[in-house]
């Protein structure tokens, strides 16, 4: 009915790219960024494969400080007050978390509807649900896509940052979100589209992770610890008990 193994009692959903299709303003958000600070210093542009390996499903500082590393520049850390026209890993991380927000507000917010037809059969059947994101965006993109109703305990980029707890690939977010939920890892599922996502839910010790391929990368899913990948959560509806 629900596609999930009947130990499962909690299914921690991952936001962006999961449950709204905010992964691509994530990622237009990253290209123009780094396309700029790329073209001034003579380096080759930013790509697909960039967001996917350094980006996708981390932390803000933590995906600016792996790119930067990728393509060996050294900026200086900076502090959180850094303007967006800063030069420094918290300048990147402002001026394109203004983008993110510009282009939010621009064109709203829109959850999949197979993933609100899952979390309407989801929560139908009982189960506990939480959101675990990376994203200090949160509560803002699970407002706008009118989401709030389905979700009884959220693990966010300020929780993160707040608690001190280590960002994706570590299962840390998804264990305190169990631990909210009153879940253990074993009786927990977890939803995600990023790599880092996914191997965090191998980390931890989850009864089942469900890789959602939204990019064609349905082989690294599985590779990187997704048990089950699927295109669209409300393929799960379709598993036969
Ligand atoms: O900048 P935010 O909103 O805190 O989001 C951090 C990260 O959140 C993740 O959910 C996205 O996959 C990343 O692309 C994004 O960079």
């Amino acid at each position: 009915m629900i596609g999930l193994p009947a130990a499962i009692t909690a299914c921690l959903f991952d936001l962006d790219g999961v449950l709204t299709s905010t992964a691509s303003v994530h990622r237009t958000a990253w290209r123009r960024t780094f396309d700029e600070l790329l073209a001034r210093r003579g380096h080759a542009p930013f790509t697909d494969e960039d967001y996917t390996t350094y980006l996708d499903g981390r932390s803000r500082l933590d995906g600016v400080r792996a790119f930067l590393a990728s393509r060996d520049l050294d900026l200086p850390e900076g502090t959180p007050d850094d303007p967006t026209d800063t030069e420094t890993v918290h300048g990147i991380g402002a001026r394109k978390n203004a983008l993110v927000l510009r282009l939010i507000d621009e064109s709203g917010v829109t959850p999949f509807p197979g993933s609100v037809r899952y979390l309407t059969a989801a929560r139908a059947a009982g189960l506990a649900i939480g959101v675990v994101t990376s994203s200090a965006n949160a509560a803002h993109v699970l407002g706008a896509a009118g989401l709030d109703e389905f979700v009884q305990a959220r693990v966010d980029g300020k929780t993160i940052t707040r608690e001190g707890l280590r960002g994706k690939p570590a299962p840390d977010a998804f264990l305190a979100c169990a631990g909210l939920l009153g879940a253990a890892p074993a009786a927990a599922a977890v939803f995600e589209d990023a790599l880092a996502g996914v191997e965090a839910g191998r980390a931890g010790g989850f009864g089942h992770v469900v890789g959602v391929d939204r990019a064609g990368q349905a082989a690294a899913l599985a590779e990187h610890g997704a048990d089950v990948v699927v295109r669209d959560l409300a393929d799960l509806l379709e598993v036969p008990p």
